[in-house]
């Protein structure tokens, strides 16, 4: 496609970068239009294709890790696989190119630009994919990559191991409660290493009888026993040049801890029923929610496998301890559900992000993405509230927690007003912009009421 046929999205949450971007595109190409809001990307892409979608990375000032850059992104491939994605952003470096090279995007641009060098990118990402994209590396299709979100400093942390980790041939230990992302970080370790072009393969080894075991790891060949009527290639196998994603690995048995460290010392496995190994070339990825180490200190894991599996350990938080992160999964996963069910993005009420913060999500990330699913069904206002969620007491397992009875000697409601706002600015130290987030409120209307508490 030839640029002046085009119809381009510009994504961006600055006013005067939008403004120059509309100026220099209309007389390029066939249309142009602007948003600032990536929010209302999804729904403008449903309402007309676009051909290219220049997209900024960071909406929030301040912040320069390019997540909801990514985030929109990997929504864009979802819906539009067609349409070429450039990212544009101030933050630059080698990796975050990668990184959003990787996550699908067709070319990466930094501000400020030259409209020369705009106009010319935009250009080649139009031509047809077949076309002359620059060549050598492995291509991987691009899959709708699942971004790792969260701001807190923990998450912030566990990102920044990922990308050292990532490029090496490390075998990397995932500790962590159910629901916390071992398995995300699996992929995005995958996905950013040099194997990415190559097999990302799991394997639930907890679920395996000794019997399976070896069998499905190693492979097996026809008539090996009973149901074998067919050879059949092993998960080692299954994964050469790529990556293989042991998951569960603290509930394995001392047998299959043995099998298991035999072929990661000889680099090889033997196919049940086979007296030949089959040399692999895998990179071995686990994760595990028990406390591994104090089951090796109890005998109940080997040491030595252990060795081999932790050349590098990342812990996952749990989420009650990333309180920053709450609100931003709540917000991503209200967006997903929402869009994924044609229903408006909702709002949430200061009540229900307090609700939200409160609660103790002893089933992490996983938890919040599934309340979240049942708020944005069930929800039946605009803006949820409380009420729209109700969490399983964690002691009983059971009972939904009973509703808070109202206090005695009520305070008068602007005193409370006024009091949750002080505490959320004191919880932000200061910062307005966070505040006015976690409280529901954009910040003119945060600004409102400070004048009026006189705060
Ligand atoms: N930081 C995150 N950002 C976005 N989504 C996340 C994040 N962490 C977890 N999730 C989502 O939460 C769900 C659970 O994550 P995942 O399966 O990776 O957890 P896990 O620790 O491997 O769980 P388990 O121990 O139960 O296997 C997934 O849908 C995942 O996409």
């Amino acid at each position: 496609m030839i640029l002046k046929h085009a119809r381009i999205l510009v994504v961006d949450d600055e006013p005067d970068v939008l403004f120059a971007l509309r100026l220099l595109l209309k007389t390029e190409v066939r249309e142009v239009v602007t948003e600032r809001n990536p929010e209302l990307l999804l729904s403008l892409l449903r309402q007309q294709p676009f051909d290219a979608v220049l997209l900024d990375m960071n909406y929030r000032s301040g912040q320069a890790t390019g997540n909801e850059g990514f985030y929109w992104l990997g929504r864009i491939r979802e819906q539009a696989p067609s349409t070429a994605v450039i990212l544009l952003t101030a933050y630059g470096d080698v990796r975050t190119a990668v990184r959003a090279l990787k996550g699908g995007a067709t070319d990466f641009l930094l501000k400020p630009w030259h409209n020369e060098q705009l106009l010319q990118t935009l250009a080649a990402a139009l031509q047809p994919k077949t076309g002359s994209k620059s060549g050598g590396g492995p291509k991987k299709p691009a899959g709708p990559a699942t971004a790792l979100l969260g701001e807190s400093a923990a998450m912030q942390e566990v990102r920044a191991i990922i990308e050292k980790v990532a490029p090496t041939e490390a075998n990397v230990l995932l500790l962590g409660e159910n629901g916390t992302g071992k398995e995300l970080v699996a992929k995005a370790l995958h996905e950013q290493s040099r194997r990415a072009a190559r097999p990302f393969v799991a394997a639930d080894v907890a679920a395996l009888s000794e019997g399976l075991f070896e069998s499905e790891l190693f492979g097996h060949t026809k008539g090996a026993f009973t149901d074998a009527q067919a050879s059949r290639v092993g998960r080692f196998e299954a994964a050469t040049g790529g990556t293989l994603f042991l998951d569960e690995i603290g509930n394995i048995g001392l047998a299959q801890q043995a099998k298991l460290l035999t072929a990661l010392q000889n680099r090889q496995v033997v196919p049940v029923g086979s007296n030949t190994p089959v040399p692999v070339d895998i990179r071995l990825l686990s994760a595990t929610n028990a406390p591994l180490h104090a089951l090796v200190a109890r005998g109940a894991f080997r040491q030595d496998l252990m060795y081999r599996l932790n050349t590098v350990e990342i812990t996952l938080p749990p989420l009650r301890e990333r309180d920053d992160d709450v609100q931003l999964l709540a917000r991503h996963f209200a967006q997903v559900y929402a869009t994924r069910n044609r229903q408006p993005v909702p709002e949430f009420s200061a009540a229900a992000l307090r609700k939200l913060r409160e609660h103790p999500w002893p089933g992490n990330v996983r938890e919040l993405q599934h309340a979240m699913e049942r708020a944005v069904i069930l929800g039946t206002s605009p803006v949820l509230l409380p009420a729209d969620f109700s969490f399983r007491n964690p002691e009983s397992g059971a009972a939904p927690a009973p509703v808070a009875p109202m206090a005695v000697n009520p305070l008068p409601l602007l005193e409370v007003e006024k009091n949750t706002i002080q505490q959320a600015i004191a919880r932000h130290q200061g910062n307005l912009t966070k505040a006015a987030r976690e409280l529901g409120l954009t910040r003119t209307a945060l600004y409102r009421r400070l004048d009026k508490h006189d705060i």
